[in-house]
C-alpha cells in the first residue's frame, strides 16, 4: 500500500489537477493506494480571512459568496460544508469574536471540501473513490490549532476503518484535521496535512509515502534564491529531521517521526513534473556531508544587556520565563562568558512583545542599574547550514567577510553538525549564494564590472566571453560581466552581458555614476565583485575607494592610481586592507609580461634589488626599433604604433616619457620607495609647440614631429640605434630611489640594439644575481596581450 499526499497547490490549477488525476490513475494500476489531501489552493487563508471579516463586523458575506461560487465547487456536493461555514460565520459576526475551536471547525471545511471534490473527479473518470473524513479515526488531544494525535487509539480506529473499506475503493482522506475524544474538530498545526499523511502511512504500515508538492524535491538551497542549487537525490531520516528542524518548508519534524517508527520511506515529488524521481528520504545511509542550507526570514534580534548581571544566578531563567509567558518562541541564542548580555532571535512580529515582556520583568533591575538596555535589531534572517561543523567553516566564513557580509551572530548546535548565521535580511540572498558556492563546490560566481570598453577593455570583454565556459568547466569559476561602462554610459545585466554587448551598449546603456553601479550590484545581491579599470582616466580613479568600500576588488590596466601622490597610494592600500580587498595591476608595467609579480616576490623574499633598467615602453620600443633602421618618416612609424594599439589613448603620454616614468615609479613603489612622480627625471620628446594642444589637433599634426626626430637620427654614430630607456637606481634600501628616463644611442649589436617589434626588456639587478641580471623580455604593448594580462589578474582574484 502506498500513501499519496497532494498539497493545496497541486489541486489548485487546472493543469496540476489533471496531473493529480493522471498520477492516481497510473499508481492505482501499480498497487493499492490511499490519498491524503490538503485544502485546495488558498482555501485555508480565505476561510480565515472571512472569519476575521465576520469577527470585525465587516461585510464577510460578499467574500463568502465569492468563495462559494468558485468554479470547482460545482464538481461535488459540498452543501453540508458550506452550510456549516455559513452558520459559523453568522455566529461569529453576531458575537464579534471567535476562539480556536471555532477556527478549527472553519478551517477543517477546506480539507473536507477538497476530499469530496477529488473523490468526485476520480469517480467521474471511472475510478472508484470515496471521500474520507479523518476526524472519525484521528483522535487528538484538545490543543486546538496544533493538536497532537493520540496514537494508540487513532491507530486502532484507522486500522479498523481501512479493514472495513472495500479494497477496490480509493480512500481520499482529509489531511490536517482530527477530533478530540468528545468529537470536537481539531487541526494539526503547521504542515498538518503532511503530519496526517505520515500518521496514516504509519498506522496502515504503508510501503511508501509519496508527497506530491510543486517542487522537484529537496534542494541544497531554495532554488528561487540560488540559481545553481542542486536537488538532493537521497536523504537519511536523521538528515531530513535536521532539515525539518531548521525550517525546510516541505518537511516538518513531526512528519518524519511516524515514518521512522515503521521505517516507511518518504518521497518528495512534483505534481507538475511527475516523471522526476524527487528526493527519497529513508533509513539508507547516505554520504556524510553538508546537505542543505535553509533561510528563516523576518526575524529580529533582541539584545538584553546589564552590567550588574555577572555571576547572578537565574537571570536567563527570568528572561526565558518572561518570553514563555507571552508564548514567544526563541531561535538562535547567544551569551558571552562575561554574562553581561544575552542576544536571541525571535520572529519579527514578536520582537516588540518580547522587549515589553523583558522591560516589565526587569523594571526593578533597570532601577538598580543592573540592567541597562533592551534593544531590538530588526530585518534579519537566519541562514542555517545543515551538516556543517566548525572545523570546515573557515572557507564559507572567509568568503562572507570577503563579500562584506559580517554575520551579526553565529552559533553551532550541540551536535556540532549545524551552523546558523544571523545576517541582515537585505544581505541574506547574497550570503546564501556565497556560502552555497563555497560549500557545494558549485562554480564560484565572479561578478565583474568593466570600465573602459576601448581597445584593451573591449578585447578583454571578448576574451572573457569566449573563455567563460571553459574556465567554468576547468576551474569551477563562473565569470559574469554585469556592467560595462565608458565615459558616458553603462550597460547593466545582472544575469551576465553576452556577445551582443557592442550592439546593446548602443541601444540599452544609460548615463550613470559609480554609486548607481554599486547600488545595482547590491540590489541584485551580486557576490564576489570585481571592478576593472581599463580607462586611462585620472577622473575614474576617484571611484576606487568607494568601490573598495562597497565590496569590490580592483584590477586596473590604468596606471594613474599608482602614480599620483604617495598619500593616495597609501590611502588606497589602507582602504583595501580595512575592507579585506585586493588590487591587482600586473599590466601596469610590461603589459602581459609577469613583471610586477616577479618584483613583488623578489622583494618579499628579502632579495635586495639594486637596479632595474631597460626599455619599458612597448610603443616607444616599436617606434625606435623601426625608425632607427627604416627610411620612413617618424610620423608614419608613430601612426603604425597607434594603429597597432601600442600607444596610450593620447600618444603624447608615451612620447613625453611620462608613461615610462609612471612604470618606473610603479616598480619603485613596489620596492617600498616613496618617490613622487615629480621627482622622476624625464626626457620629453615632444616639441614644445605640440605639448599643450588638444589630442585631435596633435593627432592631425604628427608630421610636425619629423624634423625634430630626423635631426636626432642624423646625429647617430655608425652601427648604433635609438632606444628610449628607463632606469631605477640609487640606494634602493632608502626611502627614495633615482628614477630617470631618456632617449639613448646603443650599438646595434647590443641586447637593447637587437630588440624587435614592440618588445620591452627589463633587466633586474639583485645582490644574489650580481652582474647577471634577471631578464624579462617580450611584447610590452598591444591590446590583446594587455587584456590577457588583465584576465590573469581576474583569475588570480577568483582563485582566492
Ligand atoms: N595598449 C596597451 O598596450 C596597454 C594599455 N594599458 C592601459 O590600458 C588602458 C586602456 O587603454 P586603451 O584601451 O588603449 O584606451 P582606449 O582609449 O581605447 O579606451 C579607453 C576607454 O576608457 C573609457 N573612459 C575614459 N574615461 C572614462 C571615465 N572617466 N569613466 C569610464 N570610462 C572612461 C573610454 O570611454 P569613451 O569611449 O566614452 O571615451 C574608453 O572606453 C590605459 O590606461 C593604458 O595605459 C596598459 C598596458 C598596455
Ligand atoms: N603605451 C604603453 C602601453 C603599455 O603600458 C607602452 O607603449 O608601453
Amino acid at each position: 500500500m502506498k500513501v499519496l499526499k497532494f498539497g493545496g497547490k497541486s489541486l489548485a490549477s487546472g493543469q496540476a489537477f489533471d496531473n493529480v488525476i493522471n498520477i492516481i490513475k497510473t499508481k492505482v494500476n501499480e498497487g493499492p493506494i490511499v490519498i491524503v489531501v490538503s485544502a485546495i489552493g488558498d482555501t485555508t487563508d480565505t476561510l480565515e480571512n472571512i472569519l476575521d471579516l465576520a469577527k470585525t463586523k465587516q461585510d464577510y458575506t460578499t467574500a463568502f459568496e465569492t468563495f462559494k461560487n468558485r468554479a470547482y465547487h460545482n464538481e461535488a456536493d459540498i452543501n453540508t460544508e458550506l452550510e456549516v461555514l455559513s452558520k459559523l460565520y453568522e455566529g461569529v459576526s453576531l458575537i464579534e469574536d471567535y476562539g480556536v475551536k471555532i477556527k478549527d471547525q472553519v478551517l477543517a471545511q477546506g480539507e473536507l471540501i477538497s476530499s469530496k471534490i477529488l473523490a468526485a473527479q476520480l469517480n467521474a473518470k471511472g475510478l472508484k473513490a470515496t471521500p474520507v473524513d479523518s476526524r472519525q479515526f484521528f483522535i487528538t488531544d484538545a490543543n486546538f490549532g496544533s493538536a497532537q494525535a493520540i496514537e494508540e487509539v487513532s491507530k486502532q480506529k484507522t486500522q479498523a476503518y481501512f479493514a472495513a473499506l472495500d479494497k477496490e475503493t480509493i480512500a481520499v482522506v482529509t489531511g490536517f484535521i482530527g477530533s478530540t475524544d468528545k468529537g470536537e474538530t481539531t487541526t494539526l498545526g503547521r504542515n498538518g496535512s503532511n503530519y496526517s499523511a505520515a500518521l496514516l502511512a504509519n498506522f496502515i504500515e504503508a510501503d511508501e509515502l509519496q508527497n506530491y508538492t510543486h517542487v522537484d524535491g529537496i534542494y541544497t538551497a531554495n532554488p528561487d534564491w540560488v540559481k545553481n542549487a542542486q536537488k538532493i537525490e537521497e536523504l537519511h531520516f536523521d538528515e531530513a529531521n535536521e532539515l525539518a528542524n531548521f525550517g525546510a518548508s516541505i518537511l516538518h519534524a513531526k512528519t518524519i517521526l511516524p515514518l521512522v517508527e515503521n521505517n516507511i520511506p518518504l518521497r518528495i515529488l512534483n505534481t507538475l513534473n511527475p516523471e522526476n524521481k524527487g528526493t527519497l528520504i529513508s533509513n539508507k545511509p547516505t554520504d556524510k556531508g553538508i546537505k542543505s542550507l535553509s533561510v528563516q526570514s523576518n526575524v529580529a534580534l533582541v539584545q538584553f544587556e546589564g552590567r550588574g548581571l555577572l555571576g547572578i544566578v537565574g537571570v536567563d531563567a527570568r528572561v526565558f520565563t518572561a518570553l514563555a509567558n507571552e508564548g514567544i518562541s526563541v531561535g538562535v541564542i547567544s551569551q558571552g562568558s562575561s554574562e553581561r548580555g544575552l542576544g536571541f532571535i525571535v520572529e519579527e512580529k514578536d520582537a516588540d512583545k518580547a522587549a515589553e515582556a523583558l522591560n516589565r520583568e526587569f523594571s526593578n533591575d533597570f532601577y538598580t542599574r543592573d540592567v541597562n538596555s533592551i534593544s531590538i535589531i530588526r530585518d534579519l534572517a537566519v541562514i542555517s547550514i545543515i551538516g556543517q561543523n566548525l572545523s570546515t567553516f573557515d572557507k564559507p566564513y572567509a568568503a562572507l567577510v570577503k563579500n562584506k557580509i559580517v554575520p551579526i551572530l553565529f552559533n553551532n548546535t550541540v551536535t556540532g553538525k549545524n551552523v546558523s548565521l544571523v545576517v541582515r535580511k537585505e544581505e541574506a540572498k547574497k550570503a546564501l549564494n556565497v556560502v552555497h558556492g563555497q560549500i557545494f563546490g558549485i562554480a564560484k560566481k565572479i561578478n565583474i564590472a568593466v570600465f573602459g570598453n576601448g581597445l584593451v577593455g573591449g578585447t578583454l570583454i571578448d576574451q572573457i566571453l569566449q573563455s567563460a565556459q571553459s574556465i567554468e568547466d576547468k576551474k569551477n569559476i563562473a565569470l559574469s560581466i554585469f556592467a560595462i561602462g565608458n565615459s558616458k554610459k553603462v550597460l547593466l545585466n545582472d544575469g551576465g552581458i553576452n556577445c551582443n554587448w557592442r550592439e546593446e551598449i548602443k541601444d540599452q546603456s544609460v548615463a550613470y555614476n559609480i554609486q548607481e553601479v554599486i547600488d545595482y550590484a547590491n540590489a541584485n545581491h551580486l557576490e564576489n565583485l570585481i571592478a576593472i579599470d581599463n580607462t586611462a582616466s585620472g577622473e575614474f580613479i576617484k571611484n576606487y575607494i568607494p568601490l573598495v568600500e562597497n565590496g569590490f576588488d580592483l584590477i586596473s590596466s590604468n596606471k594613474i592610481a599608482n602614480t599620483i601622490s604617495y598619500s593616495f597610494y597609501n590611502e588606497l592600500r589602507q582602504t583595501l586592507k580595512a575592507n579585506h580587498k585586493e588590487y591587482l595591476y600586473e599590466t601596469n608595467v610590461g603589459a602581459g609580461l609577469p613583471l610586477i609579480d616577479t618584483i613583488k616576490l623578489l622583494h618579499l623574499s628579502g632579495e635586495n634589488i639594486t637596479k632595474i633598467k631597460g626599455v619599458f615602453s612597448g610603443s616607444l620600443s616599436y617606434i625606435f626599433n623601426n625608425y632607427s633602421i627604416q627610411e620612413k618618416p617618424f610620423s608614419e612609424v608613430l601612426k603604425e604604433a597607434i594603429t597597432k594599439g601600442f600607444t596610450e589613448p593620447d600618444p603624447r603620454e608615451d612620447l613625453s616619457g611620462n608613461d615610462v616614468g609612471r612604470k618606473l615609479l610603479i616598480l619603485a613603489r613596489e620596492l617600498d620607495l616613496q618617490n613622487e612622480f615629480e621627482e622622476i627625471s624625464i626626457q620629453n620628446l615632444i616639441p614644445t609647440d605640440l605639448q599643450a594642444v588638444d589630442t585631435p589637433t596633435f593627432l592631425n599634426s604628427l608630421e610636425k614631429l619629423n624634423p625634430y626626430f630626423d635631426k636626432i637620427k642624423q646625429g647617430l654614430a655608425p652601427d648604433t640605434v635609438l632606444r628610449y630607456v628607463g632606469e631605477l637606481s640609487g640606494d634602493l634600501q632608502k626611502d627614495k630611489g633615482v628614477l630617470e628616463t631618456k632617449l639613448i644611442e646603443v650599438p646595434t649589436s647590443s641586447a637593447l640594439g637587437q630588440l624587435k617589434g614592440s618588445d620591452s626588456i627589463f633587466e633586474i639587478y639583485t645582490e644574489s644575481y650580481g652582474d647577471n641580471p634577471i631578464i624579462i623580455q617580450g611584447a610590452g604593448a598591444g591590446a590583446s596581450v594587455t587584456a590577457r594580462g588583465v584576465f590573469g589578474d581576474i583569475l588570480r582574484l577568483a582563485d582566492k
